[in-house]
């Protein structure tokens, strides 16, 4: 059976898990630093790897060392050890591609039910690599919401053009496959498709990355301008780019060449810019961390991206091509959806978005013990305002209220979500929720919920399924 690497710069814990895994029936190995870590790994793959973030005395910290191995060894799942409150390092290591993160300090069952879990997924990678090298998802970009059409829409505009553009959105809601989508339809279709993302990059190195360098011994080494010329460079989180290097790509923007690290010579490149943030760029700029006459000209054609929540009735459709998916790409069972499941995954929040109910999907195939329907219980409980005896865990604000804005604000969040998840169809949402159509009108407006209603942040369009007249019922 191949081996769990552990690689810990404390020895005491290093110990301590190789021995809790030990007695589980696993091969362990150790390492206490990136030089050993990566010899273990040259001599054998192995089938899980367990790294703590933070290592001392060591040439590569844990970020490092993950993402070589996710570049030399992608299908090694790697479970991130953080400590307690640093939960942003372990976030980005999950960006980095990291499996699952621990915190410290943990218990033996949290750590064996993401070791199991992550040990299933190394096993099913390993036993259909070939068939996941087919990327079934990559160009299916699924929605029919209303929300998710005005999207479609506007991406089909801008195909033909060569316009900047710039998508805005949350994590995870689906901005890199809106921008392979514009590329994949355009006449840049055959040219490449190259995606910067500059939290990944140290910014130090920023330059060489996307200028490419030239040295005497190594000659021309091409940066990812240049890899991409005659098709379209993808800038994944603008904001994160640092301020230098904003100023020389708006030169290459302004004058469409530029030079090589260490070379003379100008290079001539054509290029469709598409760039993408989750953040407010114009704060951004306010606060000085971004420029403005960059912004100007990436933000030629700006289009939003809507978050899951704002698309809940496209979550079903989404749920099962995500289970056709890791069926074929991964051989796990092929499984129906109960209608709880379903009203579930309809109503609870996704900060995440489309990435986030992918993962659930995948988890939720994995570690089911059924070929069955999924049911709600099988899903995660913790965004689920309910309790395991079905009471209301009160959190947050709601809690500190009267009763007459407590219920208010339920009642406000509770039908927003229902009218989202029927696509605004007031009808539908009406007889879900068990009151006459009029009724739930009265109710919307009296909650200060108009046509194209906006609560938090969020937005419902009500669309009226029959020639009614919300006024006219007051
Ligand atoms: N409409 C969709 N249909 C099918 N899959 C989707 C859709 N939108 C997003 N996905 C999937 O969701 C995941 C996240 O999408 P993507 O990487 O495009 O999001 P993003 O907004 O660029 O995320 P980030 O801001 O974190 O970079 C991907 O696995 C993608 O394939």
């Amino acid at each position: 059976m191949s081996s769990i690497l552990i690689v810990d710069d404390e020895r005491d814990i290093r110990e301590l898990i190789g021995d809790i895994l030990r007695d589980e029936g696993f091969t362990v190995r150790l390492a206490a630093n990136a030089d050993e870590c990566i010899a273990e790994i040259n001599a054998e793959e192995p089938a899980l790897m367990i790294l703590d973030i933070w290592l001392k005395d060591s040439r590569m910290d844990g970020i490092d060392i993950l993402k070589t191995v996710k570049r030399d060894n992608p299908d090694v799942p790697v479970v991130i050890i953080s400590g307690h409150g640093n939960i942003e390092i372990a976030v980005a290591a999950i960006k980095q591609g990291a499996y699952d993160f621990i915190e410290k300090p943990f218990n033996i069952d949290q750590l064996m039910v993401v070791v199991l879990r992550a040990m299933e997924t190394s096993r099913l990678r390993r036993e259909n690599s070939d068939l996941r090298r087919r990327d079934v998802s990559s160009s299916e970009m699924l929605g029919q919401s209303p929300a998710y059409k005005v999207l479609k829409a506007q991406l089909e505009k801008v195909t033909k053009s060569n316009g900047r553009v710039m998508l805005t959105g949350p994590a995870g809601s689906g901005k890199e496959m809106a921008a392979r989508f514009i590329h994949a339809n355009s006449n840049r279709a055959s040219a490449p498709f190259v995606s910067v993302s500059s939290a990944t990059i140290e910014p130090e190195r920023m330059e060489e990355v996307l200028f490419g360098r030239e040295t005497s011994d190594r000659g021309i080494e091409k940066g990812l301008l240049e890899q991409a010329h005659g098709g379209v460079v993808y800038f994944d989180e603008v904001a994160d780019m640092p301020l230098g290097t904003q100023s020389k790509i708006l030169r290459v923007l302004v004058e469409q060449q530029f030079s090589r690290a260490g070379g003379a010579d100008k290079v001539r490149v054509d290029l469709r810019v598409i760039s993408s943030t989750t953040r407010d760029l114009r704060s951004e700029i306010s606060a000085g961390r971004f420029r403005q006459e960059l912004y100007d000209r990436l933000n030629v054609v700006p289009i939003p991206v809507p978050s899951l929540e704002d698309r809940r009735e496209d979550i079903p459709h989404l749920t099962r091509h995500f289970v056709e998916m890791f069926h074929a790409t991964q051989g796990l069972p092929l499984r129906d959806l109960s209608p709880e499941a379903e009203a579930l995954l309809q109503t609870m929040q996704w900060p995440g978005n489309v990435r986030q109910l992918r993962n659930v999907i995948e988890r939720v195939l994995i570690l089911g013990d059924s070929n069955g329907p999924i049911e709600a219980r099988e899903l995660p409980g913790r965004d689920v305002a309910t309790d395991g005896d079905g009471r209301l865990v009160l959190g947050g604000a709601m809690a500190t209220l009267p009763l007459r804005e407590a219920r208010e604000l339920f009642e406000k969040e509770y039908l927003l979500t229902q009218i989202n998840r029927f696509g605004g169809n007031i009808s539908r949402t009406a007889n879900f929720v068990g009151m006459e159509r009029s009724a739930l009108h009265r109710k919307l407006k009296s909650l200060g919920v108009v046509t194209t209603a906006k609560l938090g942040g969020r937005t419902a369009r009500l669309e009226d399924d029959e020639d009614d007249d919300e006024g006219g019922e007051d």
